[in-house]
């Protein structure tokens, strides 16, 4: 089956359902620390994970029985990455329905905001996983299942940036979720 966008929370029948978040910033300097203008450009920017598979993703994961997908978000979040996000906060981007269903959302945030978020992550993700695992009593995660972080500026230049990094390899919907968040969030068309 292709994947395919349905409308957001559409859940189907017999099928799981998996929640994503983008953490992303209006304008942010990728280039701060720079001696000539280039320390004063700013562009959008976003976060994203390496997964243990060595695919790309946004942080997230299934849902559990019983629970709500804004339920579920907050507890993969905190699970993953370690952070604790208000439900309210978070605005729907676009569901899309293949082997299972996947619903991805937004949380807009400052520049201070977003490196604060970037930096805990790279400092807590992988006792994160395992300090959640020890508390919940599951022995099963040796491991952090994200392998890395990474800061995408969404920057468009001749066929750098944005259009090259889309090219590689993602899990899931995710290629789908960021095309629809660059072109209805930052108007950006690949
Ligand atoms: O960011 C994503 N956007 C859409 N689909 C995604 C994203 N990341 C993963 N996926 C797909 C790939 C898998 O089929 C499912 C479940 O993800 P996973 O991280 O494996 O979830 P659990 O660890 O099982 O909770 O979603």
């Amino acid at each position: 089956m292709k994947t395919q966008r349905v409308p957001f929370g559409q859940t189907s029948p017999h099928k799981k359902n998996a929640v994503f978040l983008a953490i992303y910033v209006d304008a942010i300097s990728p280039w701060k620390y720079f001696k000539d203008d280039m320390q004063h450009f700013k562009c959008p920017a976003l976060i994203m994970i390496d997964r243990w598979d060595g695919r790309m993703g946004f942080p997230g994961g299934t849902v559990n029985e019983g629970e709500t997908l804004l339920e579920a978000l907050v507890r993969e979040i905190k699970e993953e990455i370690g952070i604790t996000i208000k439900p309210e906060k978070v605005h729907p981007i676009a569901s899309h329905e293949n082997r299972i269903v996947t619903h991805f959302y937004g949380l807009k945030v400052l520049e201070a905001e977003f490196l604060h978020i970037y930096y805990h992550i790279l400092n807590n993700f992988s006792r994160s996983i395992l300090l959640h695992a020890y508390e919940e009593g599951d022995n099963s995660h040796f491991m952090s299942e994200i392998t890395g972080i990474k800061i995408v500026p969404l920057l468009q230049h001749e066929n750098k940036g944005i259009n090259r990094f889309i090219e590689n390899a993602f899990a899931g919907a995710t290629r789908e979720d960021l095309l629809v968040l660059l072109k209805e969030i930052f108007g950006i068309e690949i």
